[in-house]
């Protein structure tokens, strides 16, 4: 057997050639590129594609599959080579130039889901201080409220730290696209909020958000305590000052609490210490704020094998870090369910790159948005 040393330097002179053919084809693809430029010839042709995978893996033989993969990542980089080349997705990119930098943040209108006292009231007062903050009964009734041009921002919860993501308003997104602007990470804090005449022992029934429920899921169960869903935490504290049923508290924030004239009979009810709420804004008109520093992207994928990691080897590629991914199902006549994606990564269009990615997913990716460019904030 030879030693290690023996079979690296093989390795490395193997490495030497092949470096040098993955340039010269890199090369050729560049030519392709500028042909299709010319003749106005779409970069993706699927069909060459899959002739050349076939024929790379059967010519692997027990690499076959090593092989496909290799070559699909191969072509995955050609193809962005030729997106740069032939301008693919000219339009987002003008878009992206020509952007505002600066958020209005007085004389705006900003809305959300609930009424006072809700989280969502919270998270609107730490983006917006000077704003004319607006409540909504809906997480849609934001959007459309947005929609009509009744507010300029919209702040809606998209995910908690405990309960996950807010798969309504993730199907919101996907459906308006309007641009996410800003977001915030708020800590959120829950009380057991009951009559000024009740006591802890009194407390049998607990109405909150199902959000909220699900955060506290472990205290409820440790106090057997009965849940009732409600669609808000502060329309929750409102309605157990309202009904005066001694036995029933809301689990609710401090403010809510205090807004709704509720005795604080427990503190701090949530099963994780760090519990936070990811909030987003929204709007129709795109700003990108100097500070940015998180993307967002919707697409749908194409039903062929390996779309999703064809674009996961794009980010790898630029070393990009994807926070969040996230596919949301809808029905579809022939395939039974068809996905629409939803995906953050870290960044600013500010970088070439990233535009190019972006400009090369939009040429590709079915039902493309480019939602946004904006700073997260965690105070
Ligand atoms: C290079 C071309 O463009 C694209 C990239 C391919 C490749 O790298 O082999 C194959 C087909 C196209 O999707 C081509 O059309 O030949």
């Amino acid at each position: 057997m030879r030693n290690l040393s023996e079979i690296r330097t093989e390795i490395d002179s193997i490495d030497e050639q092949i470096i040098e053919l993955f340039k010269k084809r890199m090369d050729c693809a560049k030519e392709v590129g500028n042909y299709k430029k010319a003749n106005n010839i779409p970069v993706l042709n699927q069909a060459r594609e899959n002739e050349i995978l076939d024929a790379i893996e059967e010519r692997g033989g027990e690499y076959g599959s090593y092989a496909r993969l290799l070559y699909s990542n191969i072509m995955e980089l050609s193809r962005a080579l030729q997106h740069n080349i032939v301008g693919s997705g000219a339009d987002i990119k003008e878009v992206i130039s020509n952007v505002e930098t600066e958020i209005p943040k007085t004389d705006v209108k900003v809305g959300y889901q609930g009424i006072k006292g809700a989280n969502g009231h919270e998270a609107t007062i730490r983006l917006f201080p000077d704003a004319e903050a607006h409540c909504y009964k809906s997480f849609g009734d934001v959007f459309d409220a947005v929609d009509k041009g009744e507010i300029t921002f919209g702040v809606l919860p998209v995910e908690n730290s405990n309960a996950g993501s807010v798969s309504a308003v993730y199907d919101l997104i996907l459906k308006h696209r309007f641009y996410i602007v800003g977001a915030l990470d708020l800590p959120i804090d829950y009380c057991l909020g009951g009559l000024k005449q009740a006591e802890f022992s009194d407390i049998e029934k607990v109405w909150s958000h199902p959000q909220s429920l699900s955060q506290c899921a472990d205290y409820i169960a440790k106090n057997n305590f009965d849940s009732t869903p409600c669609s808000n935490t502060a329309i929750a504290a409102r309605d157990v000052a309202k009904e005066k049923r001694l036995n029933v508290a809301a689990i609710c924030s401090y403010k809510a609490a205090e807004e709704y004239g509720l005795k604080v009979l427990d503190n701090h009810l949530q099963d994780n210490d760090k519990n936070t709420t990811r909030f987003i804004v929204i709007s129709k008109k795109l700003f990108i704020t100097p500070d940015s520093n998180k993307i967002s992207l919707c697409f749908s994928l194409p039903h062929v094998t390996g779309s999703l990691y064809g674009l996961l080897c794009r980010f790898n590629s630029l070393g990009l870090n994807l926070t969040k991914i996230e596919s949301r199902p809808r029905p579809s006549s022939d395939e039974g369910f068809e996905y629409l994606f939803y995906l953050d990564f870290s960044g600013n269009v500010s970088s070439k790159e990233v535009t190019d990615l972006i400009a090369q997913l939009s040429a590709e990716m079915p039902e493309f948005s480019f939602l946004g460019n904006y700073c997260e904030y965690s105070k």
